[in-house]
Parts: structure tokens; sequence; C-alpha cells
């Protein structure tokens, strides 16, 4: 290619040149892999260029008739360089500035704030993360790209240079072919890559699946037969055929999801994943499913160990590669897989689609609509075959997916059912805050005449499981689940009301109902309460008018004083919380435990504004103990203070008994308590 004198400087993207840096260093152990890298950036190139033939003819007439779309890895030990090249769509010059020396990943930032520094973690995220081109500066010192897009003229091409320390160049090339060509040149003391023998066994590792040729020139003798002699390469006759005196292919170059399932081993599939996924850890679990009738379609799927980066991002990649014949036509972005299964990777393979199918076209397919509902049964059963047979494995799916799994409920309908059925939640009688509690579990051992699935929905776990509504069922023994995630509140409250036919209820909502296990005596003496203090009720509704919609005894309560419930009416304080944003129910219903001391002696309390100072403080300590924020705590604080300077009676002026608040406060105004506080206003 002859250079053209206008050669152009830019600068990385700053987020590039910080991932660049970390990586560099946190890859190193590991650092064969960028091979493997450039090998599948060559092998998606190769793909896209196949599917623009389908519609754009005329980049098909480009094809020589004897073209072979193919990868070349190559080396040369005097200049100390490895190439990669391909004979794919490669790129136009905006899309060079576009690709490489930026990143157009949605999260990214979040992603780099997660990286700590440490190497090993590190490494870890970032191979979550895709580290793709740029794991190329692990081993080079220089690296350069030359490429021209496919359909471009020969005096586009483009070359871009960089040694990785925060610019690169770029100039306008003539460009002989089409596809890209990648230039790595060696650091200092990587020349132990510059061997053939070396190169053919990490292709062989890591992209013996690839599904192109992998090529390379042929060694004396004597390396290609060692790496034969590795047995991991069994070509096809017509691969034999097709290779040339001085090229062999390195790789098996097949479409791994179209050879028989008996013919692969667990590496092989690991290996894929790999490649599909840019992951580094092994996946979880697999799928590999042929099917044939109506609809022929072969589903490749992987559940991964550890969530996507970006599975919460605004618009999180779905990681499956839908191909028509095996070619690759688009990457889903939910017309085949559901968004609540968006963490699945894989290859969806049809032969019932037409290869120019689009993503328009994908919406109105039956063949599609069949795929789908196929593949997200298969998955939903791998997913409770994993639970059923291996309890430690599902826990670790669960705590890296399960709140999206959740989502599932409202999203799927239909299979609502099998998907509440995988859920797993923390209950009272768990003994961690691990979720090791299924609906089944529950439904189980639930007690002699009761009927309903009890749930308290808070915003954390720690407020859930420590909150004052589930004291008369902790007493009981009855068991309640515990929910802290906010997807929760969409499980419960509007779609899985029932689960196999028992209704789920919040312990939090309404007045509580133990069924039959409320003996004749209780209810005897809840009535009682009722009667008794129906006066307190009264003024203390009074007092609370505004805040709390009712006030009532409760025998839901044992050691606490009183708790915020939600009225019978609304959806659950906690989804009504959340949607305002505030912490409390819309008309919340503040109910006091009638056996409580604090509350008996209420009942005797004359002096009306000192009641009202303590209805407040017991409101306020009930939102409290929801995880709530409150409205006023300025006056909560004012109160409480007001109080316990009464309460030690120590105020240097009064005792307290003489109709004044004891708090010391020598304006008098109002008379009220709680305005000892030096820094309260007043009200
Ligand atoms: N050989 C190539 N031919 C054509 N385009 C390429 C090639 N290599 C890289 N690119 C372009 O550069 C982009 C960035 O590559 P990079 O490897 O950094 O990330 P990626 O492949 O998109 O994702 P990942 O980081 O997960 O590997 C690719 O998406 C592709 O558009």
């Amino acid at each position: 290619m002859s250079v053209d004198a206008t050669e152009e400087t830019f600068r990385f993207q700053a987020e590039v040149a910080q991932l660049l840096d970390l990586m560099t260093h946190s890859l190193y152990s590991n650092k064969e892999i960028f091979l493997r890298e450039l090998i599948s950036n060559a092998s998606d190139a190769i793909d896209r260029l196949r599917f623009e033939r389908f519609s754009r003819p005329e980049l098909a007439e480009e094809a020589d008739s004897d073209e072979k779309l193919r990868i070349r890895v190559a080396f040369d030990p005097e200049a100390r360089t490895i190439t990669v090249s391909d004979n794919g769509i490669g790129m136009s010059r905006e899309e060079v500035i576009g690709n490489i020396g930026t990143i157009a990943k949605s999260g990214t930032g979040e992603f780099l704030k997660k990286l700590s520094g440490d190497q090993r973690g590190d490494a870890a995220l970032i191979g979550q993360f895709g580290v793709g081109f740029y794991s190329a500066f692990v081993v080079a010192e220089r690296v350069v790209l030359t490429t021209r897009r496919a359909g471009a003229p020969p005096s586009e091409g483009v070359r871009w240079s960089s040694d990785g320390k925060g610019e690169y160049t770029l100039e306008t090339v003539h460009g002989d072919t089409r596809g890209t060509a990648i230039v790595l040149h060696l650091r200092e003391g990587e020349d132990d890559l510059l061997n053939g023998y070396r190169l053919r066994s990490v292709i062989q590792k890591y992209s013996d699946h690839i599904s192109l040729p992998i090529v390379m020139a042929s060694e004396a003798s004597a390396d290609g037969e060692a790496a034969d002699a590795e047995g991991t390469t069994q070509k096809t006759a017509e691969e034999t055929a097709e290779e040339t005196a001085e090229e062999t292919t390195v790789n098996r170059g097949s479409a791994l999801w179209t050879r028989p399932k008996s013919e692969l081993t667990e590496a092989d599939y690991h290996g894929f994943y790999k490649h599909v996924s840019h992951d580094f850890s092994d996946p979880l679990a697999y799928l590999h499913a042929k099917v044939e009738g109506r609809y022929e379609y072969t589903l490749l799927l992987f559940v991964p160990s550890r969530a996507p980066y970006d599975l919460w991002a605004q618009q999180p990649r779905q990681g499956v590669k839908l191909h028509v014949q095996r070619v690759f036509i688009l990457e889903d972005s939910g017309q085949v897989l559901p968004h609540y299964l968006r963490f699945v990777r894989g290859v969806i393979d049809s032969g019932d689609l037409p290869l120019n199918v689009s993503r328009e076209m994908m919406q109105g397919s039956r063949a599609v609509d069949h795929i789908r509902g196929s593949a997200v049964k298969k998955v939903l059963k791998l997913l409770k075959d994993m639970a059923e047979n291996d309890a430690e494995k599902y826990a670790a799916f669960w705590k890296q997916f399960g709140a999206v799994l959740k989502e599932g409920v409202a999203e799927d309908y239909g299979n609502r059912e099998e998907i509440a059925g995988l859920l797993r939640f923390t209950s009272t009688y768990s003994p961690t805050q691990e979720p090791d509690v299924s609906l089944d579990d529950y439904a189980g051992r639930m007690k002699d005449g009761q009927d309903k699935i009890y749930y308290l929905l808070a915003p954390t776990l720690s407020a859930a499981s420590t909150s004052p509504h589930l004291e008369a069922f902790r007493k009981k023994g009855i068991e309640v689940l515990l929910l802290g995630e906010v997807v929760d509140n969409w499980v419960v409250t509007g779609l899985l009301q029932e689960f196999k036919g028992t209704r789920l209820q919040s312990v939090a909502q309404g007045v509580p109902d133990f069924g039959d296990l409320e003996d004749a005596a209780e209810k005897e003496e809840s009535e009682r309460a009722a009667a008794d203090f129906a006066e307190l009720l009264g003024r203390l509704k009074e007092t609370l008018n505004g805040k709390a919609w009712d006030v009532r005894v409760t025998s839901r309560l044992t050691t606490s004083p009183a708790c915020i419930v939600a009225n019978e009416a609304e959806t659950d304080f906690s989804l009504a919380q959340r949607l305002r944003g505030s912490g409390l129910p819309n008309q919340p219903v503040l109910e006091v435990n009638p056996r409580h001391p604090l509350v008996e002696r209420l009942r005797r309390e004359q002096d009306e504004a000192r009641l009202a100072d303590w209805a407040h403080i017991l409101f306020n300590q009930a939102a409290l103990t929801l995880g709530a924020r409150l409205d006023d705590p300025a006056d909560f604080v004012g109160r409480l203070n007001g109080l316990l300077v009464t309460l030690t009676g120590d105020t240097g002026s009064t005792d307290g008994t003489d109709g004044t608040d004891g708090t010391g406060d020598t304006d008098g105004t109002d008379g009220s308590p709680g305005h000892g506080d030096p820094g309260a206003e007043p009200r």
C-alpha cells in the first residue's frame, strides 16, 4: 500500500486511555488472549460482510469466483511482528474513528468506576466488559491497522497507528484489498510469540470453534506435524483440498452448533461461549438443541456465571446471535429472547427464515414466534433442572440474575407459573439473608390452618427482617417472605397475587388476618382492647389528622408500641412509597399495641399537648422502622428531646409537674412540650 502524505493525529477518548492502561497491567498473565480477540473481531467482520451482501448486491460483485473468506495469522521474526488479517467488511475512515479509539458501549463510565486497581479482580471485570481490539497492546508497543471498507475504492484505504499511550494517527492509503490487517509490533521480551507452533496451539485452544478457516503459512513439516500431533484439529476433506501449498487451516472451521452433541466436549462448549460472549469465565450452564419438525432450528444457549457489566444499563446488549443457515444475521435485541432473559448468550440458527430477514420482518414472523416460545421454555427448563439438581449452582445463578428473572413474572404472563417456581426469597425461616426459599418450599411447610403466603415488602432486606410487622407472625411461628428489592413490588402486588391457588398476603396491609391460626381467646382480646382504647384512638386520630388516615389497635405487635400499615384498599405501602418517592403509604394507618406499657400509659395522659408529642413520636418511630424518610425530622427530634428532658426531670427550673413542659423553655408562649431543644424552631 502506498502512503498518502496526509497524516492526522487524534487523541483517544479519555475512557479508552484509562482502559488501555489498566488492561495492559491486569491482563498480562493471560496475554495470549489478544489473538482470540483479534480473530473474534475478524470473524465478526466476515460475518458482517456476508450479511451485507444480501442487502447490497453490488458488494457481492466484488467477490472473485474463487474467493475464500478467511482469517490469516502471520508472523515475522525479523521485523518482530504478528499480523492478523481478514477479508471481511473492513472499515471506512469514519468507522475507524468511531470504533477504534472510542468506546461506544453503554455503561462504560459505570464499568470503569468498578475497577479497583486490584489486578485479579480487574482482569475478570475487563474480560467481562470485552477487551477486544485493545488487548493487542498487552503484547504490542505499536499497533498498525490498515483497512478498506467493502465497496470502497482502493484509494479509500485507511491506516491507523498508535503506541496506545493516548494518541493515534490516521492516514489515507491505497488499499489493494478489502478487509482489515492488524500488525502488532511486539514489545521487548515477547519474542516467544514469534513461533508458529505456539501461535497454532493458541489458535486451537481459543479459536477452534470459529466457523471460518484461520490460515497460517505452512512451515517446515516438523512444525505442522507437531501441531497435528496435538490431535485437536481434524479437518474435513474439503478443507484439506482447499489448502494451498503455502497455507494450512489451523482450526476446525465448522460452525460448532451444527456438530452433533456427541462429538463435542465441555471444553468445546466453553471455548465457544467465550467467543460469543466475550467473557473470560466459563458459563454456568448451557443447552444445545436441534429441533426438527414444522420449524427447524438449532439453539446453543449459555447462562453466564457472572452478570454482564451492562445488565442494568439502559440498553443492555442482548447476547444471542441469530443465524440463518449458519450465516450470522443479527444480534438479538429482544425479538428472540425476552428482556428478562437478556443475560443469556449464544446462537440460534434457523433454516426457516429468509437470509435477508430484518428486525422488522422478525416481528410478525411465525417462525420467530415459534423459536422464541421454544427457546424461552428450554432456558426455563435448564434453570429448573439446575435448581432441582444443583442447589449451590442455582444459588450462584440467583445471586447474579435473580432480580432480572423476577421481571419475567411481569413480562411473560404465559410462563408466569414456571418463573414463579424459580424465584428464591429470604424468609423469616432463613438462617441468613441469602435467598434460599422457593414458593414451593414455603407452601410445603405452611402451618395447619394457614391459607395464605405471607410476605413483607420493605425498602431493604434489613428493614424487612427487623420490621415490627413480623412480631406476631414470629410468635406464632408463621413464615413470612422478606422482600427488599425494587422489582419485588411488581412481583407480588400486581402480578403474582397467588401461587398455585394460594393467595399472597402482605403482612403490612389491612388488618392482620391469621385465618384459623388465631384462636377465640385472641379474637376476644383484640375486640376488648379496641373497646378499651376507643377514646385514646379517637384522640390520637385527631392529633394525627392529615398524617394518618386511621389509628387502631392491633394484635400484630408483641414488643413494639406501634407500626404503620397500608390501608386495606390501598396498594401495599411499599409500592406506594416507591411510586411517590417519600417513604410512606399514601394514606397510612397507625396501629398501636395495646399491651405495650407506653400505649397503656398514653391512655391516662390528660395533657393534650403531651399526647400530641407522643402521637407524633410514635408515628415517626414507626415510619423509621420501615426505612422511610421523615417529612419533618426536626419536629420529631424537638418533640423527642422535649419528652426526654421531662423524663430525666433535670430541667434546672421545673419538675415537670407544674403544667409547663419541663424543658426549661423560657418564652412560655405556647406551653407545649418539645421546645426545650435549643435547635428546634417554634412550630
Ligand atoms: N477486523 C475488523 N474488521 C472490521 N471492523 C473491526 C475489526 N476489528 C474491530 N472492528 C470494529 O471495531 C469495533 C471495536 O472493536 P472491539 O474489539 O474493541 O470491540 P467489540 O468487538 O465491539 O466488542 P468486544 O469489546 O466485546 O470485543 C468493533 O465493534 C468493529 O466495529
